[in-house]
């Protein structure tokens, strides 16, 4: 039951897996790993945390329940997996790149000018009074920021800072538009912005910094 230890996912490269020193500089993409109905298992638990998020049960669901998630968990800890053999993370089909912890976005354009996504905060994203919580408005500016500045740089950067100026509240269960760009590419250093808005409404901004590392840079 208990997830992946440290020592195990942070191990050593080697010729079938292509990351350098503790860091991998490409990202192994795919479409299948995982199968067919990866993204319908991500779905179902985004589901079960909307849920689980505004639930009051009754202490003998609540029982019941333990034993259900608890057979969920025993399922999913006979087929745990090292980070780089995840699925999660490596999905471009699926929404976030199948990365279930991320807010979920489509990406409708991306390019090294940057990176248009539809996002929407989900009921368990709440903060309060309908909004969604800005941690995970920032989470959202950090990947989609660090999408931006890896299509620039042509590979994996890590963000050194990232401030996110929040503007107006940010509704739950709403197609958002988020868009990130590299303002300033300075060497290693791509200077981000990026912008998140319902409709013509500008709910968030950010202004980030994300460094290209170099090969082997754990
Ligand atoms: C089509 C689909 C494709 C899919 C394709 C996949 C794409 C996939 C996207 C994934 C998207 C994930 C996005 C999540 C990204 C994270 O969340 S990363 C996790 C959070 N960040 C961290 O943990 C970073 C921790 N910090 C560090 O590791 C190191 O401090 C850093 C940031 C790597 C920099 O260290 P370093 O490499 O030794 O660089 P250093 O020489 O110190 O600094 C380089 C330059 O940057 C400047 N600098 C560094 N830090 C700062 C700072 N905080 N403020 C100002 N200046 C700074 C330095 O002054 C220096 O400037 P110059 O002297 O060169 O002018």
């Amino acid at each position: 039951m208990s997830p992946v230890s440290h020592s195990e996912w942070d191990r050593p490269a080697d010729a079938s897996s292509p990351h350098e020193g503790g860091f991998r500089a490409q990202i192994d993409i795919s479409t299948t790993r995982g199968g067919p109905r990866y993204g319908e298992l991500n779905e179902e638990l985004r589901r079960l945390m909307d849920l689980a998020r505004y639930a009051c049960p009754p202490e003998e669901l609540t029982e019941a329940m333990i034993a259900q998630v608890r057979a969920l968990n025993e399922n999913l800890a006979k087929v745990q997996v090292d980070e780089w053999e995840t699925p999660s993370g490596t999905r471009i089909d699926l929404p976030s790149r199948g990365n279930l912890t991320l807010p979920p976005y489509v990406v409708t354009d991306g390019g090294p000018d940057g990176v248009i996504a539809d996002v929407t905060f989900r009921p368990f994203h709440l903060g309060g009074n309908k909004a969604a919580h800005g941690g995970h408005i920032a989470v959202a500016f950090d990947d989609l920021g660090g999408l931006a500045s890896a299509l620039k740089v042509e590979g994996v950067t890590r963000t050194a800072y990232l401030t996110v100026g929040y503007r107006s509240l940010t509704p739950l269960d709403t197609p958002l538009q988020m868009r990130t760009w590299v303002e300033t590419l300075d060497g290693r250093k791509a200077f981000v912005k990026g912008t998140l808005h319902d409709g013509d409404r500008l709910c968030a901004d950010v202004d980030a910094l994300f460094i290209a590392l170099k090969p082997g840079q754990p």
